[in-house]
């Protein structure tokens, strides 16, 4: 798979710094707003017309993760299934925010291993597996799998910016899959399980002990399978190869549809710590993405931070949100809004008649 992720065009900067600049403030005021409608623009490619955040969708990834019957989260695979019921019948915290904001959503069953029985029009069926398999024991998916939910992935980015979405917020739903996205970013980081493993969905410490230890279990068993001695010789593994390993079937599909919608032009709204890794996977697979995502929030999961420093991004919102399901994404929203807002329709010193500020 080649993705044609375009390299914005530093060029224009200078011209839609102008745009902001020339508004009725001082220079610098509406701080990382500013920053936030200069990334905008630069992904619009453009400095003289109208940026858009009018339609925003969520995005839900949902699926299951076969370690989680090690008991490494408060709750059994079972409410996967349960929550995506939920979010369609518009009960979860997600839809609140999505409600309150005018935002679409849109929940994807990249393999939920108990689907609830409803057909909707928000839910799209990707189902891939009933989850992965146990990913301290065995691989969690094959490398046939791992492709065909990338592409999966980027079919439903696709299916959405051609239907007249202009930002897409990510977000992802599977018990367990903390302890995928730890292991995942054990080999991206080079850093041990004690680094990357948090609480999660809260656990008790003792589960917290265990999962660590099935963590460490997980990269012990790619090493040796790939016969390597070092977290850092795991780098000439593939992004296809390393989700086939420790992945989870929606965190792939996410890739895949984090690239697409990059590769149309679109900006990619990052929500907490699941969300992320998947970004970072992107990233390695085209570097160019990183230009278009937006950091929502840093979440409250220890090792996020880790990842927003790897990107040097300073996250819009802190609320100490642990949750997933789009939920800092769905919040980012309004700012977006807001920044794309403030860039079109805020008077200009000349259009106000105030005299230009120093
Ligand atoms: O997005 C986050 O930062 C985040 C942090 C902790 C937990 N979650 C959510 O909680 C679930 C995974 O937690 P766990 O303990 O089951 O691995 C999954 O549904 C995630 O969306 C999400
Ligand atoms: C209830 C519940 C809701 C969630 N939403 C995202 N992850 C979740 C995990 C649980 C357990």
């Amino acid at each position: 798979m080649n993705w044609q992720i375009s390299k914005l065009n530093d060029s224009l900067k200078a011209n839609i710094q102008t745009q902001i600049d020339i508004k009725t403030k001082p220079l610098g005021s509406l701080g990382q707003l500013e920053s936030l409608a200069m990334q905008l623009s630069l992904i619009a490619q453009t400095h003289n017309t109208e940026l858009k955040a009018e339609r925003c969708t969520i995005l839900i990834f949902a699926a299951d993760h076969g370690i989680a019957d090690a008991g490494v989260s408060i709750a059994p695979s079972e409410v996967t299934g349960q929550m995506v019921a939920n979010f369609i019948e518009g009960g979860a915290a997600i839809n609140c925010f999505c409600r309150v904001n005018q935002i679409n959503l849109k929940v994807i069953d990249a393999g939920v291993k108990f689907p609830p029985n409803i057909q909707s029009e928000h839910l799209i069926n990707q189902w891939i597996s009933a989850g992965t398999l146990n990913i301290a024991e065995q691989s969690a998916m094959t490398l046939t799998q791992a492709t065909k939910a990338i592409e999966k992935g980027a079919c439903v980015a696709k299916a959405q910016i051609e239907q007249g979405t202009d930002v897409i917020g990510f977000g992802d739903m599977g018990i367990a899959n903390t302890s995928s996205a730890s292991a995942l970013l054990c080999v991206l980081l080079a850093q041990p399980a004690e680094q990357t493993v948090g609480r999660g969905t809260g656990i008790s410490d003792e589960q917290f002990e265990c999962k660590k230890a099935l963590v460490q279990q997980a990269i012990e068993r790619v090493l040796i399978k790939h016969e390597k001695t070092d977290l850092s010789q795991l780098n000439s593994l593939s992004m296809f190869e390393l989700l086939a390993e420790l992945g989870g079937f929606e965190i792939a599909q996410m890739v895949g549809a984090m690239l697409k919608t990059a590769e149309l032009g679109k900006p990619v709204v990052v929500d907490g710590f699941i969300v992320s890794v998947a970004a970072l996977i992107a990233y390695k697979v085209n570097q160019n993405i990183a230009d278009y995502f937006i950091f929502a929030h840093q979440s409250n999961e220890q090792a996020h931070l880790a990842i927003l420093n790897y990107f040097d991004a300073s996250p819009l919102l802190q609320l100490n949100l642990r949750l997933g399901e789009g939920t800092g994404a769905a919040l980012a929203m309004p700012l977006i809004k807001s920044a794309v807002e403030f860039y079109n329709h805020m008077a200009t010193f000349e259009h106000a008649n105030i005299s230009a500020v120093g």
